[in-house]
């Protein structure tokens, strides 16, 4: 569509949402392309590293993601901390209980009844809903700020920007899906720490803050 035909701005919006989705599918793509063994040392390196770094969540309500299309898969290690059963601990699945709306969660333990969302994506079949501590949100494409894209659902912008306290965000992803910046919009809100096979990295950006290039 030519652009001159679109009120100031909104031509400019356009092109910007067409660009994150044709990145989305290549990132998508070369993630879908990690070779199976790849893939689960990458998993192994990332559930070592929050074990070790972030002793903490094995006492916090945290929520993680059951893997689809090569995400790394953390069911080992909240499984591991299920059986540790520190005080406090509690696993919890996201659940999209409509279009457009937050992320509920449901605890979930390896013998928990299961039923699958919209998505396919398997979620416990019942359970009340409990407020996360701390999210584990798997990356489709990410950059050292701390900015994020996901699948396009906006379902961790707006569960985020809704959940009071906040929830530590912690950015889960391979570094075959870093990018060098990523321009973040003003929904999107920015992990404050992101983990990969190549280490914990604490994030420059704040959610209120102005991009991270320009705060030191
Ligand atoms: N494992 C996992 N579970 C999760 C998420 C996630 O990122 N990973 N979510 C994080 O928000 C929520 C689900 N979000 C989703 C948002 C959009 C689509 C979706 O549109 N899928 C299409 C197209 C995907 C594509 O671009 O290829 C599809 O599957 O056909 C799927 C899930 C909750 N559960
Ligand atoms: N806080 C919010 N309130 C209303 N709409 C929102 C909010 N956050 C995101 N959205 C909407 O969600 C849509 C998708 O956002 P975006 O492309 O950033 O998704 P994503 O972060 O890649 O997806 P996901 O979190 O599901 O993995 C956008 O159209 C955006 O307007």
């Amino acid at each position: 569509m030519p652009s001159g035909f679109m009120p100031g701005g909104a031509a400019d919006e356009l092109v910007a949402a067409e660009d994150r989705r044709a990145l989305r599918r290549s990132l998508l793509a070369k993630r879908r392309s990690l070779p199976a063994d790849e893939w689960a040392r990458h998993s192994q390196r990332i559930r070592a590293l929050l074990q070790e770094s972030l002793p903490r969540l094995a006492t916090l309500r945290v929520g993680f993601c059951w893997p689809r299309d090569n995400e790394a898969d953390l069911r080992p290690l909240i499984a591991h901390w299920h059986r540790q059963g520190e005080p406090g601990f509690m696993a919890l699945l996201p659940l999209v209980l409509a279009a457009d709306s937050s992320l509920a969660f449901r605890a979930w333990s390896p013998t928990v009844a299961m039923t699958t969302d919209r998505y396919g994506i398997p979620v416990p079949a019942s359970g009340e809903p409990v407020l996360p501590e701390a999210l584990l949100i798997p990356l489709v494409g990410f950059d050292a700020a701390g900015s994020r894209l996901g699948y396009g659902g906006g379902y961790f912008d707006r569960t985020l920007a809704s959940l009071r306290p906040r929830p530590l965000a912690i950015g889960v992803g391979f570094e075959l899906s870093r990018l060098d910046s990523l321009q973040r919009e003003p929904h999107d809100q920015p992990m404050d720490l992101i983990v990969t096979e190549g280490g914990l990295h604490r994030c420059t950006a704040t959610p209120a803050g102005p991009p991270a290039a320009t705060k030191r």
